[in-house]
């Protein structure tokens, strides 16, 4: 096996020359494999609110040139251990959502096989759905934690199925998680009714609301999942939003009262050791961003992400 092609040396190239890939790694067409693809989807149609999502993987790609590669929280260096490459962005229709998601379910498991694991950069909440089919294909249903301010178990909007709203919904009645382990984490703000919750509990999901997290803290928050999960294929979605509007202003449908980054990062790093089998960071919507705040936040819960797969052994 040949050393991973890592980011360029940011000591010979400077950071802010070149290409924005994922952290400066190469694209995927020029290694030969990859033990992770990250892929952007710049596909928004899917909102209820603010668009704009569509230009998260751009954003976040751009704000990621700052990373280095060593993770001294995880003691790892993820480039190193893993090929890590940029594999581009799905091109997906944005005048038609279901065909969009057929598309985006067909591209992400060409890119998974073989032996490939995706970190996906949205685009909105839609794209969920058409990823944890790839993954349930290949590992069968899997535990999910959800970071989100949102439920996103919600049924319809204007009479569509295939919403930011309702990914989670559809996954549950698609079969596509393992309902003894499925979580929301960060979850905050107006609901439509006390329904939502009542439904969402009938789902089989456990909430950590963003309060729990303020008063139990990352750690313990991290412990009760680890617990929840096991080993488990996992998969994370991070919807960018489950972090306050001060720590991620450029997002479609913000909520007060979030998680700081920080205590985000913590409760990932809490969850090493899991069996991390795909991620995705989702709804970094620039136009409401202001001095790269929320993308800077984006690019730094994927290279976490990346992290987290670089501490498994390798398929
Ligand atoms: N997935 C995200 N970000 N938001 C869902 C909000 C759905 C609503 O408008 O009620
Ligand atoms: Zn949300
Ligand atoms: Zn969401």
């Amino acid at each position: 096996m040949t050393e991973p092609r890592g980011p360029v040396d940011a000591s010979r190239v400077p950071r802010f020359a070149g290409p924005a890939t994922f952290a400066r790694l190469p694209r995927l067409d020029e290694v030969s494999r990859a033990d992770v693809a990250v892929v952007g989807i710049p596909f928004d149609s899917g909102v209820s609110y603010r668009p704009g999502a569509r230009f998260g993987p751009a954003a976040v790609r751009e704000a990621s040139r700052l990373l280095r590669p060593y993770h001294p929280g995880l003691d790892v260096s993820p480039f190193a251990r893993l090929q890590v490459a940029d594999a581009g962005d799905i091109a997906c229709n944005p005048f038609d959502i279901k065909e969009a998601i057929a598309t985006i379910e067909a591209a992400a498991q060409d890119l998974s096989a073989p032996g490939t694991r995706l970190v996906t950069i949205g685009g909105d909440h839609t794209i969920a759905l058409p990823l944890l089919r790839v993954v349930h294909r290949l590992h069968g249903p899997v535990a999910l934690l959800h970071f989100d301010a949102h439920l996103d178990t919600w049924d319809t909007y204007f009479g569509a199925e295939y919403t930011h709203g309702t990914p989670f919904r559809r996954a549950i009645e698609e079969g596509l998680l393992d309902t003894e382990a499925i979580s929301h984490v960060g979850t905050r703000g107006p609901l439509y009714g006390k329904q939502d919750l009542d439904d969402d509990a009938r789902m089989g999901f456990g909430i950590v609301t963003s309060a729990d997290v303020m008063r139990r803290g990352p750690d313990e928050v991290a412990a009760m999942l680890r617990e929840r999960i096991g080993d488990r294929p996992l998969y994370i979605s991070i919807d960018i939003d489950v972090l306050d509007p001060a720590h991620a202003p450029g997002t479609g449908t913000p909520e007060a009262g979030g998680l700081t980054s920080r205590e985000l990062l913590e409760i990932l790093r809490g969850l090493a050791g899991c069996n991390l089998v795909g991620a995705d960071v989702v709804e970094v919507a620039p136009a409401y961003d202001h001095a790269e705040i929320t993308s800077i936040a984006a690019s730094h819960v994927a290279y976490d992400l990346i992290s987290l797969l670089a501490l498994k052994e390798k398929p």
